[in-house]
């Protein structure tokens, strides 16, 4: 069966990583038999430059036509200054909507060779394995009104009960196939959306009794991931403190060029991308981890196409080259010489068509 893919590659180093995800993509051609159809489109600020808009219609109409979408990463000062609704982050943000991507999947899981390089000591991160639940299309990212006047500027967190049980229900199930714990994030204490959001998700917790619910105020939760992270299994969180407490779970494992995300809809199809962002400090110098990318492919192979055993291949390549000590800068111990974008591309090749063999 052929899979219809689209490439959206962005801005900064989008260009650079989604291009060995590309080729990760044609080597399983060879290895593995998979057979896709690729197309490759604007969005951000590459989009805006071309086109005045960052998401032109052609783009959502290829990404509604496709089984799923690879994205890279958008942004970069030189559009900090224009106006808001043309942004390179406005074209991310207007096609997570319109795709209905409200399941935002963000797993930090340490790979035991990196280790070393994770913000806290061994012992606090070996085995971690964590799944934040990112609620995407909601609360104060989109909430009406908005508004920048001269002398105030006001945005709106609103969660309805139905958006709340969606993102609910998709932790409960993820939870299903985990260690059965949801810790649900929240400011109740302060904000009457997030008082909804605990009353939600406890009358949800009904349907799923072999699973069992916390819930955790969101600023103790951002110090209990870097105190203790193993004590959470699933994490259930609205869109900006699931944004906020995924870059804190980035450095547990090592790096933010780590950090693969899937985003999907009720029918799992999904847009893939990296955590982090365009990192225009390090954009076009062959710097830029890729394995965010790929491990994103990786999540792609597995929950938009079914191909499992091509998912499995993919992780266990990247395992691989960073147990034979390939390192990029952001991951590098001191002393040693770190490898390109390129060069780790080839690697993760190199253990694919290896391990065929
Ligand atoms: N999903 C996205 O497209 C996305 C996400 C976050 C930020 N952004 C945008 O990206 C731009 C830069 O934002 P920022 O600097 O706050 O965040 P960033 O994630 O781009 O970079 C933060 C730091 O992490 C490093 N880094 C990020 N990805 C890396 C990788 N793959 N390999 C090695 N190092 C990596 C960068 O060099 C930088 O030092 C902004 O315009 C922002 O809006 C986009
Ligand atoms: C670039 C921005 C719109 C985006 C977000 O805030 O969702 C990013 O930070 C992310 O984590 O994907
Ligand atoms: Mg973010």
């Amino acid at each position: 069966m052929t899979h219809k893919l689209l490439l959206l590659p962005g801005d900064g180093i989008g260009p650079e990583i989604v291009s060995q995800a590309e080729r990760v993509i044609q080597t399983l051609g060879r290895t593995h038999g998979l057979s896709v159809e690729l197309e490759t489109a604007l969005i951000g600020g590459a989009a805006y430059e071309a086109e005045g808009d960052p998401l032109p219609e052609q783009t959502l109409a290829l990404a509604q036509a496709s089984d799923a979408v690879l994205f890279g990463a958008v942004g970069g000062p030189q559009w900090d200054a224009i106006e808001r609704d043309k942004r390179p982050e406005r074209g991310l943000l207007r096609i997570r909507a319109g795709l209905d991507l409200f399941a935002n999947l963000r797993p930090a899981s340490l790979v035991p060779e990196l280790a070393e390089a994770s913000s806290l000591r061994p012992e606090l991160v070996a085995g971690l394995d964590i799944m934040i639940v990112r609620e995407l299309t909601g609360g104060i990212y989109f909430g009406q009104p908005r508004e920048q006047g001269a002398d105030r500027a006001f945005n709106t967190m609103v969660y309805s009960r139905s958006e709340i049980e969606r993102i609910a229900r998709r932790a409960f199930e993820i939870a299903r196939l985990r260690d059965r714990r949801v810790c649900s994030v929240d400011k109740a204490n302060v904000l009457e959306v997030s008082e909804f959001w605990r009353q939600t998700v406890t009358a949800v917790a009904a349907d799923y009794p072999d699973v069992t619910l916390s819930h955790m105020y969101v600023d103790n939760a951002a110090m209990q991931l870097v105190r203790a992270p193993k004590q959470f299994d699933v994490i259930v969180t609205g869109n900006l403190f699931g944004d906020v407490l995924s870059d804190i779970a980035a450095m547990l494992t090592g790096s933010i060029g780590m950090l693969p995300s899937a985003s999907l809809n009720e029918q799992s199809r999904g847009l893939y991308e990296p955590v982090h962002g365009s990192a225009p400090d390090i954009a076009g110098q062959d710097k830029a981890n890729p394995l965010a990318t790929i491990l994103s492919l990786a999540m792609l192979l597995r929950y938009s196409l079914g191909e499992t055993v091509m998912a499995d291949a993919v992780e266990r390549a990247v395992a691989r080259v960073l147990a034979d000590g390939l390192r990029t800068a952001d991951l590098q111990s001191a002393g040693s010489t770190p490898v390109g974008t390129q060069a780790m591309g080839d690697a993760v090749i190199r253990a694919l068509e290896s391990a065929s063999h």
